[in-house]
């Protein structure tokens, strides 16, 4: 693949025991699947402030103690001239109490609930790494936004 424009973005998970927050997307890319909080990294910014920014913006939760990298994935989309590399962290604390974004509508589940076949397909394949504390680089390329063609993912020590 030739020259695809790169995007940033990030994803940030939010654990807490055996649950973990997730967010229904109201608008924009991914609308209507749940997903963890998260966007693009903003011209200036650190990925790292991007994914606390994010959180706050989306959840309303304040990150305590900064956030620590988790995953780094690429995705590509058959027949679109961009890829989104998309860096996924944890909070390693968060304050407050969820509450719905224009963006994000904020829910709790319990790590056996998660709703898989309402989420990103790719995210079956490695929230399992990143809920039992391991870290991943992975690569998916879709067709539309269903479907994976095909797909890379490895557990790494660091990135
Ligand atoms: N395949 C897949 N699995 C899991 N998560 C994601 C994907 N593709 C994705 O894009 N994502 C994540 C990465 C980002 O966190 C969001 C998309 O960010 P987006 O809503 O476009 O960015 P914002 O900056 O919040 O958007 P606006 O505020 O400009 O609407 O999905």
């Amino acid at each position: 693949m030739a020259n695809l424009t790169r995007k940033l973005l990030t994803l940030a998970l939010i654990k807490d025991g055996q649950r973990v927050l997730l967010g229904y997307k109201k608008r924009g890319f991914g609308e209507g699947k749940w997903n963890m909080f998260g966007g693009k990294v903003e011209k200036g910014e650190t990925p790292e402030y991007a994914a606390i920014r994010e959180v706050k913006e989306e959840s309303g939760l304040e990150v305590i103690g900064g956030v620590e990298q988790i995953g780094d994935l690429e995705f590509t989309f058959d027949g679109e001239d961009f890829l989104m590399h998309v860096l996924v962290f944890q909070a390693r604390g968060f304050s407050g109490t969820p509450a719905e974004s224009e963006e994000m509508r904020p829910q709790w589940y319990q790590i056996e609930d998660i709703p898989y076949s309402k989420m990103w397909k790719d995210d079956e394949f490695w929230y399992p790494i990143a809920l039992r504390g391991g870290k991943f680089k992975g690569k998916f390329h879709f067709q539309g936004h269903e479907v994976i063609l095909n797909h890379t993912l490895e557990e790494v020590e660091h990135f």
